[in-house]
């Protein structure tokens, strides 16, 4: 039988993640459990590098990473997009293939840089190549004492280009869930919240640790 999870005691919780659009969708989803978040960032935790080859790696090291520097429960999100056509890349490598450039003089990732070479490769397998695609999110909750639990969740769908929409963050212009029309950064934030891969880990969490 699985071992029963550890409960999260009420009290201050570091979002050990330094990707604002992400800090800010944990957030929301954390709001109705009491919790206290505060975002590794603002604590002006370092950002660990990433050396991990699964998302479920990552996450446990950024999660082990905040709640060591911090003392505190640390949440992690390792997530990305996987595309079938490219054998599932850029999956874990997602932020990597954005690279990191000044936007009116604020560091940033090149996201729509990203999203085209997402489309290089698909265009060189011609005309009919499938477009299938998911979103992966892993969530870590890792304690000071090195205990640790670990979620995933995943939201089908399908890429589109040219990227449309300006709400979310990363590759939300070029994601179509399974069903709809419209892309993540077309629909308000709730609505992504009730399907996304993110709220998929999220809702797992919940079950096991609140
Ligand atoms: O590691 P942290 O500090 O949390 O921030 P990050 O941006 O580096 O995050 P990841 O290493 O997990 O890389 C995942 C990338 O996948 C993309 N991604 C993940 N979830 C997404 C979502 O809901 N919508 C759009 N893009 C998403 C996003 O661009 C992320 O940067
Ligand atoms: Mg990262």
């Amino acid at each position: 039988m699985a071992a029963p999870h550890r409960k999260l005691a009420p009290g201050k919780l570091v979002i050990a993640s330094h990707n604002a659009g992400k800090v800010r969708e944990i957030r929301a989803l954390l709001a109705p459990y009491g919790v206290d978040p505060v975002s590794a960032a603002d604590l002006g935790l370092p950002e660990p590098e990433e050396t991990g080859t699964s998302f479920r790696d990552n996450a446990l090291l950024k999660a082990h990473a905040s709640a060591a520097a911090s003392g505190l429960p640390a949440l992690a999100d390792d997530s990305g997009l996987c595309v079938d056509a490219l054998g599932g890349r850029p999956g874990v490598y997602t932020a990597d293939w954005a690279e990191r450039q000044w936007f009116e003089g604020n560091p940033g990732r090149d996201w729509y840089l990203a999203m085209g070479k997402v489309e290089g490769l698909l265009a060189e397998q011609g005309p009919d190549v499938d477009r299938s695609a998911r979103f992966v999110c892993t969530l870590a909750l890792a304690w000071p004492d090195g205990h640790a639990e670990v979620f995933e969740g995943r939201v089908e769908g399908g890429l589109t280009w040219p990227p449309r929409g300006k709400l979310g963050f990363g590759y939300d212009p070029v994601f179509v869930p399974a069903g709809k029309t419209l892309t993540f950064a077309e629909i308000e934030p709730a609505e992504k919240h009730a399907i996304s891969h993110r709220a998929d880990a999220f809702a797992k969490l919940v079950a096991g640790v609140f």
